[in-house]
């Protein structure tokens, strides 16, 4: 399943035999939309050295000979990665599989029975077809909960993809069934977070206040304060969710969550469609960040979540694609298209997404909602995680305002080359990390087989 891909630093000699370190490569005669608002699109040059951009520009750093790889950016776009904030790789498996439903009937009678039965052969195997549909569409990082973790963090190094990820964990089960998730999820954060140079980092998560109960919650809290690690749930996804939880504990989910002292750790969460104007004021006092899945929400039936309201209070909102099983795929382009469209769809107002913002929240906004401080941006110092995109295409014309194209026209289909860290993981639309035709073949075979039993 792992391809071998052998990188390596030339050496060389100038015409007076001098030794010249080709260490660097420059990407020339390019067009980068940077997430600078300063300078948002910049015509020339970006140099990297190792995994860091050393220079953006119009200018050349060094003569061009003397880089030990040139890449010719000319019709090229080249942009930072995007960001996924929130899924469930493995549930590419489950693709189609339960489709049309709302979510309560959509976990108990299509996902939760079938996702007892994944081993953590299947968890390999799903990730890996989500890291392969991630990674051509141009996401370079990405937020992944579920089970058996190891093999989602093992596959994401495979990939060479940065990494978010967290042992989810349900409490609904008996005190030692708790002890033992929990316990695995304390493991999973010792034994990974800052792995692989440091693309992978982790988190702590109960599923959900829904799944969770409260002592457990609290908990998981003590668990990531004693781990210094943020938290990450899903929350007030739909409106039964929140109506169940005043009914059990009379409380809403925010005012819920923080009494059980969530939010005294830094969070993410996934969802947050059901707010009152109270609510959001708590998530900006604490600092909470969200994750704005459009895409699983609309297939759902959750609703549309108050994403300008949430940014006006000063909430930094950034976009995930939730599982394959709720999308139906893990293409960003499509959610920042969607967040870009359906806020002004519901409020009437045409810029209450503007491109830009939709852009922001699939790149930069969505580095920083998982504390990636030096990722999503084109500028020297930040990692080297861009993409670049064919634009020799008619969507791409004319040449008016490139962010618009990215956003309002373009496919991920028009994503040619993966940078991570400094390391092509995809060229010219193929992947380097991963072999395709394999990971297909046996996605399929263990849907028949998990379908069959
Ligand atoms: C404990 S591992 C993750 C768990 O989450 C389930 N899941 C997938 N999508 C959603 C969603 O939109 N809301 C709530 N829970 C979701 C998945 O089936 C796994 O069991
Ligand atoms: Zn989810």
């Amino acid at each position: 399943m792992l391809k071998e891909v052998h990188w390596r630093m030339e050496s060389q000699s100038d015409s007076k035999g001098r030794g010249i370190e080709m260490s660097k490569t420059i990407i020339y005669n390019g067009t980068f939309i940077t997430m600078n608002a300063e300078s948002p699109v910049v015509h020339g040059n970006m140099e990297i050295e190792g995994n860091r951009i050393t220079y953006i520009g119009d200018k050349l750093p060094q003569p061009l000979e003397q880089y030990a790889e040139k890449v010719d950016g000319k019709g090229k776009l080249f942009m930072p990665g995007f960001v996924n904030t929130h899924g469930h790789a493995a549930m590419s498996l489950l693709r189609g599989y339960g489709d049309d439903m709302a979510l309560q009937v959509w976990l108990q009678e299509k996902m939760w029975p079938m996702e007892g039965k994944f081993s953590s052969h299947d968890v390999r195997i799903g990730t890996m077809l989500s890291l392969l549909e991630m990674v051509k569409g141009g996401t370079t990082t990405f937020v992944d909960m579920y089970d058996h973790m190891d093999q989602v963090a093992e596959a994401s190094v495979i990939s060479g993809i940065r990494a978010c990820l967290t042992r989810g964990v349900i409490g609904l089960c008996p005190r030692d069934v708790q002890d033992a998730k929990l316990a695995e999820a304390i493991q999973f954060a010792k034994n990974w977070h800052g792995q692989a140079d440091g693309r992978i980092t982790a988190m702590m998560s109960p599923h959900g206040p829904y799944t969770c109960p409260p002592d457990y919650i609290e908990r998981i809290v003590q668990a990531a304060h004693d781990l210094d690690l943020p938290m990450h749930t899903h929350m007030s996804e739909t409106a039964r969710e929140v109506q169940d939880n005043v009914d059990q504990y009379g409380l809403r989910p925010v005012a819920h969550l923080e009494k059980l002292g969530v939010f005294t750790r830094p969070t993410l969460v996934a969802h947050a469609v059901h707010l009152t104007d109270e609510e959001i004021e708590v998530m900006a006092k604490y600092d909470v960040r969200v994750s704005h899945n459009p895409g699983s929400n609309l297939k759902l039936a959750s609703g549309v979540a108050r994403v300008p309201d949430l940014q006006k209070a000063g909430v930094l909102v950034s976009l995930g694609t939730d599982g394959a099983a709720s999308n139906n795929n893990l293409d960003m382009l499509e959610e920042i298209r969607l967040a870009a469209l359906i806020h002004k769809g519901v409020s009437g107002d045409p810029v209450a997404v503007a491109a830009w913002d939709a852009l922001k929240m699939g790149t930069l906004d969505g580095a920083k909602s998982i504390w990636l401080h030096d990722v999503g941006a084109l500028q020297a110092g930040m990692k080297a995680d861009f993409i670049a995109m064919d634009m020799d295409q008619p969507h791409f014309y004319p040449r008016t305002n490139m962010i618009s194209h990215v956003v309002y026209s373009a496919s991920s289909r028009d994503v040619t080359d993966v940078c991570v860290d400094g390391r092509f993981i995809v060229r010219n639309g193929e992947c380097l990390t991963l072999d395709e035709e394999k990971i297909k073949f046996e996605a399929q075979q263990c849907f028949e087989r998990l379908t069959a039993e």
